[in-house]
């Protein structure tokens, strides 16, 4: 049956990768190798047609184990990535956190940072300033604020990633297990941001290997094993069968 307000269509989608076959050690020998036609790749599928629609409003889980393909399809959704095949719909402004510091400048202070992954994401300078308090605050990092992150443990990184992703209200906040850094209080206060832009209507995908969180967090969740979807459906179904499956 046809969902009303889809806010993601994944539709079967296949991510393919090159993997070299062969160590070139540096430009030249790769130029070169490329004129001779000598560069082999072998072709890997890390997602293989995989389709699922999100409804706007829902909080997906993707869950699975290591190197299934899980932050491969959130790059697709996201738009870092393209499809081999299938194709990918969103329809809205995104938020996401996907890799730690991706969109941070380790030279560039917090505050810089602050203005900067502001304006990756598509808002402006007046706006920033406008919520840069805001950001600040929910951070907790007004002592380290003319600091270059590049000196921020992986903790204090996720916490302004975190703080700038969601002070802009996205209609999809795609989270990628960054969230696992932070320390309990601070993994308290962003489940309770989430559940908040949930309340307003925020839709959120959430990558996890704790089913535990993606019970609490999510309705629905996808299975991805080796790239290929095992299950998707009610998050306490596919959590419960993954739990069966992995013995925990
Ligand atoms: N840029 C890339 N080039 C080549 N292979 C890649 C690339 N990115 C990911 N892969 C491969 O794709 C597969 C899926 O990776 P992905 O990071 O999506 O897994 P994951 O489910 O998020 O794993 P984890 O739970 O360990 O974070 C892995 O085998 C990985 O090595």
């Amino acid at each position: 049956m046809e969902k009303k307000g889809i806010m993601v269509d994944v539709d079967h989608v296949t991510i393919r990768f090159n993997l070299a076959n062969m160590k070139v050690d540096n430009f030249k020998e790769y130029c070169i190798r490329l004129l001779k036609k000598e560069l082999m790749f072998q072709e890997f599928l890390a997602v293989k047609d995989v389709s699922f629609k999100v409804g706007r409003g829902e909080a997906w889980g993707i869950i699975g184990n290591n190197g299934s393909g899980k932050s491969t399809i959130l790059k697709a959704i996201s738009g870092i990535i393209k499809p081999y095949r299938g194709k990918v719909t969103v329809n809205g402004s995104i938020a996401p956190l996907i890799e730690l510091g991706a969109g941070f400048d380790g030279n560039l202070t917090a505050r810089e940072n602050i203005f900067l992954n502001g304006c990756i994401l598509g808002h402006s300078e007046k706006y920033m300033k406008e919520h840069f308090d805001e950001i600040v605050d929910f951070a907790e990092l007004w002592d380290f604020l003319d600091s270059p992150i590049k000196n921020f443990s992986s903790g204090m990184k996720a916490r302004l990633g975190f703080s700038v992703a969601t002070s802009i209200r996205p209609d999809l906040l795609i989270v990628d297990e960054i969230l696992s850094v932070g320390d309990i209080k601070f993994k308290k206060k962003c489940q309770d941001r989430i559940a908040e832009m949930r309340e307003n209507g925020t839709t959120l995908l959430f990558v996890s290997h704790s089913m535990a969180e993606v019970q609490k967090l999510c309705t629905h969740a996808v299975w991805l094993d080796k790239g290929v979807m095992r299950m998707c459906g009610l998050a306490d179904e596919v959590c419960g069968a993954y739990l069966e499956e992995n013995g925990t």
